[in-house]
């Protein structure tokens, strides 16, 4: 075989794109990965002008390095990004190559192209995985679970993506990107009806660009159900426990199985994805913690009900919020003779009073208004937008509502608590401690009126 023979077929089955263009800019040679390029085959294209293969607008950004290496004899190395008419993009590392006549003259260019689509589509994919983990400072944001999904669907040419928690054996989109599937998010399907139950009996990543084919998937009942061809999916594993899948599928086959390089980028996005959810999940934790440490922080351990600081910040919260019509009213109560209770029962009997009684005021009161404990057997009703009209009933109804309290004791004795209230409606000048002053002065004259009652501050109280 000539030589001549044996470079022709080598260059016609190299993946390179070769093209050699004469003065005229017609194709005097194309490879046939050039012409395929184009969807052409090489003998639709021989002798042809550059500007009857190229469109308009690619040849015009051709013409001026063509023009370049004819006119200076140069050797060029540039890159490109094509975008067809269907939306493909292809990104292109383009050489140049001039050849010249005897007297130096150029007199032809080689073109040798190079698509590099998928080394730059899987930066692509890097970049976003790297820019959904480290966000240099800046929260961890769980949308940046959407951005990794688009450009996963894109990179694998897919139809949809998914992130889904599994919870006892319901699987639930969490997140998903997808043009072409009705499959929202917060959509929930029995784990068994989806791909993921094979993910997670393989409990690896596992994939198929052929599922009619594929034993582990052809009578699967979400194949039966949807006929997803292909699929590639991968655990999301949260300290040592499977939280669900990342998943992508499309309908039809793929005509290649899933590369070595496509399944590492699954496993890499799934390992951004549980970064994500895990700091999530850290975040809400923490904010469960102080929100727990602020109910403890204010509430009375003995009765459940606010504490004094608690109390005393509703207080100062319902002045502030008191309007022309409407101040607010405080009431301040305190069990009878519950020394004697204590002397005579013990002090966990009078525990089991305060317990009993204030969760009989808590019941009388309305939703609106807040019991508290001030401190010992001293209790304070606020009651946000009241006035003396309105607060008289609410007020009688705890006063009765501890009367009507039994406590039966382990010998069979009954106590029946009372309480003592003093109250107070707002003035415009008031503040925390002038309004439950006079509340206080009020409870005192109700204590001195023989208990068991409901006593108003009047104009002698300040
Ligand atoms: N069991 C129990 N007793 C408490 C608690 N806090 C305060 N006390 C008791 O409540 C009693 C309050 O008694 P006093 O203030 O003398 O008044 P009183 O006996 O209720 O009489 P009057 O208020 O005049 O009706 C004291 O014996 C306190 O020790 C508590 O958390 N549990």
């Amino acid at each position: 075989m000539s030589t001549n023979r044996i470079t022709h077929r080598i260059i016609e089955q190299l993946p390179t794109m070769v093209a050699y263009v004469d003065v005229e800019r017609r194709f005097r040679f194309v490879n046939t990965a050039y012409a395929s390029f184009f969807d052409l085959t090489p003998d639709d294209m021989l002798g042809r002008p550059v500007t009857d293969v190229l469109s308009d607008e690619s040849y015009q950004r051709v013409k001026p390095n063509h023009d370049r290496v004819f006119s200076s004899g140069e050797k060029l190395e540039f890159s490109d990004v094509i975008t067809f008419r269907n939306g493909r993009k292809c990104f292109l590392d383009i050489r140049y190559l001039p050849e010249f006549d005897e007297q130096g003259k150029v007199i032809g260019l080689y073109a040798l192209i190079e698509d590099v689509t998928d080394y730059y589509a899987s930066v692509d994919v890097m970049r976003t995985i790297h820019e959904v983990i480290h966000k240099r400072g800046r929260r961890i944001d769980p949308a940046s679970i959407d951005e990794l999904l688009k450009v996963g669907v894109d990179y694998l040419g897919v139809d949809i993506g998914t992130a889904s928690s599994i919870k006892n054996e319901t699987y639930t989109i969490e997140w998903v990107q997808t043009a072409k599937m009705d499959f929202p998010a917060g959509t929930q399907l029995p784990l068994a009806t989806t791909y993921c139950s094979v993910v997670l009996k393989a409990n690896n990543l596992i994939h198929t660009n052929d599922a009619s084919e594929d034993p582990r998937f052809k009578d699967h009942s979400s194949f039966q159900t949807y006929g997803l061809e292909t699929y590639i999916g991968t655990p999301i594993i949260i300290n040592d426990i499977t939280w669900g899948i990342l998943g992508f599928s499309r309908k039809n086959r793929r005509a290649e199985p899933f590369s070595e390089l496509e399944v590492e980028m699954v496993r890499m996005m799934g390992t951004a994805v549980e970064t994500v959810i895990a700091e999530q999940q850290v975040r809400s934790d923490l904010i469960r913690q102080r929100d727990d440490m602020a109910v403890i922080a204010y509430t009375d351990a003995l009765t459940g009900l606010k504490n004094r600081s608690a109390g005393m910040e509703i207080l100062e919260q319902s002045l502030i919020r008191k309007n022309d019509e409407r101040g607010c009213v405080v009431a301040v109560i305190d069990f009878d003779h519950f020394k004697a209770i204590n002397d005579t029962y013990g002090h966990d009997v009078g525990d089991k009073v305060l317990i009993a009684g204030t969760g009989a005021m808590s019941e009388a009161v309305r939703s609106s208004d807040s019991v508290v404990r001030v401190g010992g057997e001293e209790f304070m009703v606020v009651l946000a937008y009241a006035d003396h009209e309105s607060a008289t009933q609410v007020l009688e109804r705890v006063r009765q509502a501890v009367e009507e309290t039994v406590i039966t004791l382990d010998s069979g004795e009954i106590i029946n608590p009372t309480v003592s209230i003093g109250a107070s409606e707002s003035r415009a000048e008031d503040d925390v401690s002038s309004i439950y002053r006079r509340a206080d002065q009020a409870l005192y004259k109700a204590k001195r009126a023989g208990r068991n009652c409901v006593v108003w501050a009047d104009d002698t109280d300040a």
